[in-house]
């Protein structure tokens, strides 16, 4: 797919300049006067892949440190959503969204699909640290591993961190996309380095209320059973309830080893139908949204 450049996108549609405070270190203008609870905050700084996946939902973006910031900013109301990746086709959930999900009280209302291509990018071939997010070290892992050895790899909050400690620093080499090569005068020095072609995150749009319709909806369930729940028996509950699972993933409860808060995600199923069939088979259970895939950029 095409993604287009965020100024060239806020030119076309003649929005307000995108606003937040790591912007301005990539270049890109602040405005003080730009309502900030009409953008999505998402994790920063600008050219990060959850910056690409915010534009598709926004043209006001507002830039954090961390996902839970983000996510502190919707319940705040300094945003009005946040957008969050929440699971890789090669790295599989991403933990710190699933956390947030049981910690804050959001909804999800959208989710959007980004392919993510990775590359190497230096001020020259010299380097010796290679700094990104952990999740893109991880899915770069066999490149990075077969052709730098030797590298010593620094792990930051995002992509577009690790570019700009490559702008500053000539020993680091960052894994980003492709485009912060040239914004930033880095060489590019290998393009496509992910360890499998098709690399695909999916988003989440987090509010603090829940969209009225969808064809998606999802469920964090809490056996609370003493000895704690299998994922063999709380998957026999939902299959009995005659329900189309899609997503199923166990998280530690944090009361005790073995014993987990599922998060379960469904296609056509009405929530509250759902949620009266299978809520006696469960101590709780905390509905997190009905929702569609709003964009599908791969
Ligand atoms: O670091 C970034 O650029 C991010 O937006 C984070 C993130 C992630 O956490 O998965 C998003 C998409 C890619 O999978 C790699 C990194």
């Amino acid at each position: 797919m095409e993604f287009i450049d965020r100024r060239e996108f806020l030119a076309r549609t003649g929005a307000a300049v995108a606003i937040g405070a790591v912007a301005s270190q990539q270049g890109i203008a602040e405005s003080a006067e730009t309502p900030t609870e009409q953008a999505v905050g998402t994790l920063g700084p600008a050219g990060s892949y959850s910056h690409r996946a915010a534009l598709q939902v926004n043209n006001q973006v507002k830039f954090y440190e961390t996902m839970f910031a983000a996510a502190d900013a919707v319940s705040s109301g300094e945003v009005q959503a946040a957008i969050l990746p929440i699971e890789n086709s090669i790295q599989g959930a991403v933990i710190d969204t699933l956390d947030i999900l049981e910690d804050r009280d959001l909804y999800i209302t959208a989710e959007v699909n980004v392919e993510i291509r990775h590359a190497l990018m230096a001020q020259s071939p010299d380097f010796t640290k290679v700094a990104s997010h952990p999740e893109a070290l991880a899915q770069s892992s066999d490149y990075l591993s077969r052709e730098y050895p030797n590298a010593e790899f620094h792990e930051v909050d995002s992509t577009s961190a690790g570019v700009e400690l490559a702008t500053t620093d000539g020993s680091v080499a960052a894994v980003a996309h492709p485009d912060l090569a040239e914004k930033n005068d880095l060489e590019l020095l290998a393009t496509d380095i992910q360890n499998v072609s098709n690399n695909v995150t999916r988003f989440i749009r987090l509010e603090t209320e829940p969209a009225t319709e969808g064809t998606k909806s999802t469920l964090l369930l809490y056996p609370g059973r003493e000895p704690p729940a299998l994922s063999s028996d709380v998957l026999d509950i939902l299959r009995d309830a005659d329900i189309d699972f899609t997503r199923f993933e166990a998280r530690p409860s944090t009361k005790a080893l073995g014993d987990y808060v599922f998060h379960a995600d469904f296609e056509d199923g009405d929530p509250e139908a759902v949620i009266d069939a299978i809520e006696p088979a469960f101590d709780w259970v905390q509905y997190l949204g009905t929702y569609d895939l709003i964009m599908d950029c791969r």
